[in-house]
């Protein structure tokens, strides 16, 4: 597993699934399937829909549950004729911590370039929100042996511009675009090799201490059947988790990934 004082985090993506109904059920659930250590070893955060948002802060105050929660995506400004956007502060004002930049799903269905990305990863470093910079390769680009060269190039677009005193703030989410919601997983293997490029690369442009900081997630058909495997690795810090965080569960049981880490 990642080193020891790089705190491990689950971070479960909803996308476009649940109301805000459900998103109160799921949220309640999760917080009842994990005891009070689970949830202090390794961090656990959910990621809901806009419409959700205000739900899942209910819930999380109300019944002060060790969960933290964040948006899927924000927009570079901070106010403004934008129609449909939402901002840094609005997610902040909703206690979020976190929020998604860069997904896939955004760069494909939304045309997101590293330009608009690196500009989301500032907005959000100013409004007090982590980033989780998303990057990752498509088919394409794995099978002609490219793959660590696109994510590289990925993570200098959207880092472009920062402090490494920014940067440490940022947490980094490898998700191979063939892995995700298809069930096939990257092995083990396959993950350390991109996470540890990315941490290899923060090193050379921002400092091994700052590399050192960053946690850097996996993300692709992660299930509690290989999460301990791709835990297991040095530079996996943790997972972005789709589908599987939709089963109260199931999410539970990722979370509790170190009971199944053998040493
Ligand atoms: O953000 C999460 C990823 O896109 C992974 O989704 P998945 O776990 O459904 O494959």
């Amino acid at each position: 597993m990642a080193s020891a004082t790089r705190r491990p985090l689950m971070a479960g993506n909803w996308k476009m699934n649940c109301n805000h109904l459900e998103a109160n059920l799921l949220v309640q659930k999760l917080a009842a399937s994990l005891t009070e250590k689970q949830l202090t070893d390794v961090e656990t955060v959910v990621l809901p829909p806009f419409t959700d948002l205000r739900t899942v802060q209910t819930a999380v105050d109300g019944d002060k549950l060790l969960i933290g929660y964040g948006g899927q995506d924000l927009s570079p400004h901070a106010s403004g004729a934008y129609t449909g956007d939402i901002s840094g502060p609005m997610l902040a004002k909703l206690g979020c911590t976190y929020v998604t930049i860069g997904h896939s799903e955004r760069r494909a269905y939304h045309h997101e370039d590293d330009a608009i990305v690196n500009a989301k990863v500032k907005a959000a470093l100013t409004h007090g929100l982590t980033p989780i910079l998303c990057v990752g390769e498509g088919l394409d680009v794995r099978e002609n042996g490219t793959h660590v060269a696109h994510c590289s190039d990925q993570l200098d677009g959207a880092l472009k511009g920062l402090t490494a005193e920014q940067v440490a703030k940022v947490v980094v989410a490898y998700e191979p675009v063939w892995a995700i919601g298809t069930g096939r997983t990257a092995t083990p293997e396959d993950a350390q090799e991109v996470c540890g490029a990315v941490r290899q690369r923060l090193a050379e442009s921002f400092g091994q201490d700052t590399a050192d900081k960053v946690r850097v997630l996996y993300g692709g058909s992660v299930k509690s059947s290989n999460v301990a495997a791709i835990m297991a690795q040095p530079d996996v810090d943790g997972a972005l988790v789709g589908g599987a965080s939709l089963d109260a569960e199931e999410f539970a049981k990722i979370c509790r990934f170190p009971e199944h880490i053998t040493r």
